[in-house]
């Protein structure tokens, strides 16, 4: 599919609420599906790489309803789950087959784990290397470097172990694995990655002992099912308090946004970079903090971005560069290799389709330079299958002198599944 994205006439004006958060959907269904007793989820996700959890899950035994706007999952614990008949595919998502990973390390029994294209060009190795040094068994492609991976849980020895990135998905992986295994498990980073996977897992009943840059957990314990409200994607966020912020005459309201300070770091961007964001109704969905943030057309200046600032705000990276086309100087992304490694390369298709659009934009080693304002010109742009590529150059054709075409928008069903929606309903007056 592809889209035709018209120049704003108008600002952006409304209040809209956004989708509940892919991360937390994820872990709501994985734990839920090892807790024993009943998990009901509120704003669980739609999106296409959390029905890819939810399809494993069931495949491996579990029940997995709708009932209105609620999940309900019922699972007699981790080892009630059973031996797959077929391959588990994860289709688009590194979380799910990062995160599984570590749940059938525990699991004895076989399984066969797979994805889509782009899968099957990202590291696995980042999973599968620590969880053999716990004695799972598990190989793949390349000796388990890539998909498709093969996993027989077993007898795991808990390990501490120094992660030279700071990946949550590799955190989860390594601590859910940590679940299963005997005596201690110990994740160290180099700098903290999203703790979704720490503060849920307590929700659970499952005690976590945090250390500043390290987590630990002793195996063994069990989950026991609950309530999870799922607070509304600050990712998906992103790509609204940019539109509001580069487009003239706008104020736009989004409501119930997880605000957690391990994924906040677009907001310091924004405040840094001038952005006119003020935050409120502060509250609590279960151990997550939300708000309604405020967001209203901004003059902006450039910054310099990198260090333990990456890991807060490593997807709102894309929205951020659009950002930065609209502000007055240099910005500059830096420390930011992991993004190579995304969806797709997301320093090469942000530099090459900006590029494309009349930005003033580099790839660096590490990330990339943008100097701006920059007006952009109309044409035609590719998602490359990338949700948040295709949501980044949709934001473009707002503020673009002509019309801008993005080819492949069918991918950002996978996080924002209404998100055009959303733009329309903000562009009505
Ligand atoms: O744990 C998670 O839910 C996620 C962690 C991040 O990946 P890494 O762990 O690879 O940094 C992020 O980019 C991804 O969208 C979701
Ligand atoms: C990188 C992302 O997700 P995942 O790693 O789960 O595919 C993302 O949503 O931007």
């Amino acid at each position: 599919m592809e889209q035709k994205i018209q120049p704003l006439k108008n600002g952006l004006r409304g209040m809209v609420t956004i989708p509940g958060d892919k991360s937390i959907s994820h872990r709501a269904v994985m734990f839920g599906s090892i807790a024993k007793g009943t998990t009901e989820i509120t704003g669980f996700l739609k999106g296409e790489d959390c029905l890819s959890t939810v399809r494993c899950m069931k495949q491996l035994g579990v029940s997995i309803v709708e009932d209105g706007d609620k999940i309900i999952i019922e699972s007699s614990g981790l080892k009630g789950l059973k031996e797959p008949d077929a391959v588990l595919d994860v289709g688009n998502s590194g979380t799910t087959i990062r995160l599984l990973a570590g749940i059938l390390a525990t699991s004895p029994f076989s399984s066969i784990l797979v994805g889509d294209d782009s899968i099957a060009k990202r590291p696995m190795g980042r999973v599968t290397g620590p969880l053999k040094m716990l004695n799972a068994t598990v190989d793949g492609r390349e000796h388990g470097q890539y998909t498709p991976l093969f996993i027989r849980g077993g007898d795991l020895r808990g390990v501490h172990y120094v992660s030279p990135i700071a990946s949550a998905q590799v955190k989860s992986s390594i601590l859910l694995a940590g679940l299963g295994a005997r005596g201690t498990t110990t994740v160290t980073e180099p700098y903290r990655s999203r703790d979704h996977t720490e503060r849920m897992l307590q929700s659970f009943g499952v005690e976590v002992n945090v250390d500043d840059r390290s987590v630990s957990i002793e195996g063994g314990q069990t989950l026991t099912g609950t309530m999870v409200k799922v607070p509304g994607d600050i990712s998906s966020a992103a790509f609204l308090l940019v539109a509001g912020a580069i487009t003239e005459d706008s104020e736009v309201v989004l409501k119930d946004v997880g605000i957690n300070p391990t994924r906040t770091g677009i907001l310091d961007v924004l405040k840094e970079m001038g952005g006119d964001l003020t935050i409120s109704d502060e509250t609590l969905f279960g151990e997550e903090p939300v708000a309604t943030l405020h967001i209203k057309t901004s003059k902006l200046v450039g910054t310099t971005i990198g260090g333990e600032l990456i890991p807060r705000l490593i997807d709102e990276i894309p929205a951020i560069a659009i950002l930065a086309t609209q502000a007055h100087g240099t910005t500059i992304i830096k420390d930011a290799e992991e993004l190579k490694v995304k969806e797709t390369n997301r320093i090469d298709t942000m530099v090459s389709q900006l590029k494309e659009l009349g930005a003033n934009i580099e790839a660096t080693p590490d990330g990339m330079r943008i100097i701006g304002p920059t007006p952009l010109h109309g044409g035609t742009v590719d998602s490359f299958g990338d949700h948040r590529i295709g949501m980044s150059m949709a934001l473009c054709g707002l503020i673009s002198a002509d019309s801008i075409t993005v080819k492949n928008t069918d991918a950002i069903a996978v996080s924002y599944p209404n998100f055009f929606e959303h733009l329309n309903l903000l562009s009505e007056k």
